[in-house]
């Protein structure tokens, strides 16, 4: 019998306007193309507007545009995270992030920058450079560059406030305010509905329905995948599950998130009282699969799992544990059993409304090859085994 699951929509309020969400998203997808944008922040009343290019896809037309548009005399500069400029011997700076600017621009090219952006590359030398605190516009840069899961590392040049507007129309650039970058996850998981729905029988679960949720925005839909007809007025068994490509699909050894997702369908079926996995499009904790690539080369080199994230320049976990709340609220579920051993999954899904009622723990033996990253998980982030 075919069961339909009433996602009830409701005009939450997004912290910013849906014009900016796409914004955004737009914004994303030039970086990732190589294109420039043009970034707006504003602290104590004073603007600061910078054209922004992603280190990652650099390419030297790119850069060479870059730093002719403004037709301005300043260097550009790069943006690091602080460890890489550590490592490049620089920058005492507190921030997460810290700005190079060369001292001869003429030492400086597309290929050079990428050298110095890539935290796999072991560099002698830098160009003769200085170093300085990123402004609010460079910090909402280095996490536009998040969102489009590069590098967090850009190449920006000052524009000034008088010539924006123009720049943005005659080079037809894109023009974001840095709290609309800042506000993007929220309110991109505030906007998820319901565009599909289907039976899909599982071998470990028979009777389940896939249900598909997409932002407003046109980013990624994450997924519901309902196991029998959960009650709605008791807490409900769920697992947050994020998106592995490796451990999921290819059955990599080097996680254990594909027993994980597997032990969770077939406990789910087992209960008799059925339940939730909510397949979260957060692969790599946030940081995307190609990124997750580096941080297993890292790895490979002697860092731990968490090490290998802030080395790249990301937090160890970049999750969000929004897109999860609204996903349950629209299906009408408001308390939970949680399998995970993961305190932060609980603290997420309260932060946002959801009542953990109890944490079901979701262990799994070591496969020999992940151990390291087990015991890594309990020793540094606190997961409960
Ligand atoms: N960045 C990074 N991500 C990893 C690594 N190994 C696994 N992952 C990702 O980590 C996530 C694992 O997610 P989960 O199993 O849901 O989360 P968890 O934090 O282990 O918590 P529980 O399993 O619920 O206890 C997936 O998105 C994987 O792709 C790694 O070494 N580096
Ligand atoms: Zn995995």
């Amino acid at each position: 019998m075919t069961q339909s699951f009433a996602a009830t929509a409701q005009n939450d309020s997004n912290s910013i306007p849906a014009t900016d969400l796409v914004t955004v998203s737009r914004a994303v997808a030039d970086l990732r193309r190589g294109e420039i944008v043009l970034v707006q922040g504003h602290l104590d009343g004073a603007v600061h507007s910078v054209a922004v290019i992603a280190a990652e896809p650099l390419s030297q037309a790119g850069f060479e545009r870059l730093c002719d548009i403004t037709h301005n005399t300043e260097s550009p500069a790069i943006i690091l995270p602080r460890v890489r400029a550590r490592s490049l011997g620089g920058a005492c700076e507190q921030d997460s992030f810290v700005a190079f600017v060369s001292k001869r621009q003429s030492e400086i090219d597309a290929a050079r920058l990428g050298e110095i952006a890539n935290p796999l590359l072991d560099l002698d030398q830098l160009p003769a450079g200085d170093w300085r605190a990123v402004s609010m516009a460079e910090t909402a840069a280095i996490r536009l560059a998040k969102l489009a899961r590069l590098l967090p590392a850009v190449v920006t040049v000052p524009v000034g406030a008088d010539q924006l507007e123009n720049l943005a129309r005659a080079q037809n650039l894109l023009v974001l305010q840095s709290e609309s970058i800042n506000g993007y996850e929220d309110a991109s998981a505030a906007s998820l509905r319901e565009v599909s729905q289907a039976r899909v029988p599982l071998e470990d679960a028979e009777n389940a329905t896939v249900i598909a949720f997409r932002p407003e925005d046109g980013g990624q839909e994450h997924l519901a995948i309902v196991i029998d007809a959960p009650a709605k007025d008791q807490p409900v068994l769920i697992r947050l599950h994020s998106e592995c490509f490796t451990g999921d699909l290819i059955g990599s050894l080097r996680c254990d998130c594909g027993p994980q997702l597997r032990g969770a369908i077939s406990e789910i079926a087992k209960s008799g009282q059925g339940g939730i996995i909510l397949y979260l499009r957060q692969e790599g904790r946030g940081i995307g699969l190609v990124n997750k690539l580096r941080a297993y080369a890292l790895q490979d080199r002697g860092f731990d799992t968490l090490d290998a994230n802030e080395e790249l320049g990301f937090d160890a976990d970049e999750r969000v544990y929004r897109p999860a709340a609204e996903m349950l609220r629209q299906l009408g579920f408001g308390s939970v059993r949680l399998l995970t051993n993961n305190p932060e999954k609980l603290k997420g899904l309260e932060g946002w409304g959801v009542k953990v009622a109890e944490r079901v723990p979701h262990k799994f033996p070591s496969n020999g090859h992940n151990a390291f990253y087990l015991q890594t998980k309990k020793d540094r982030a606190g997961h409960l085994f």
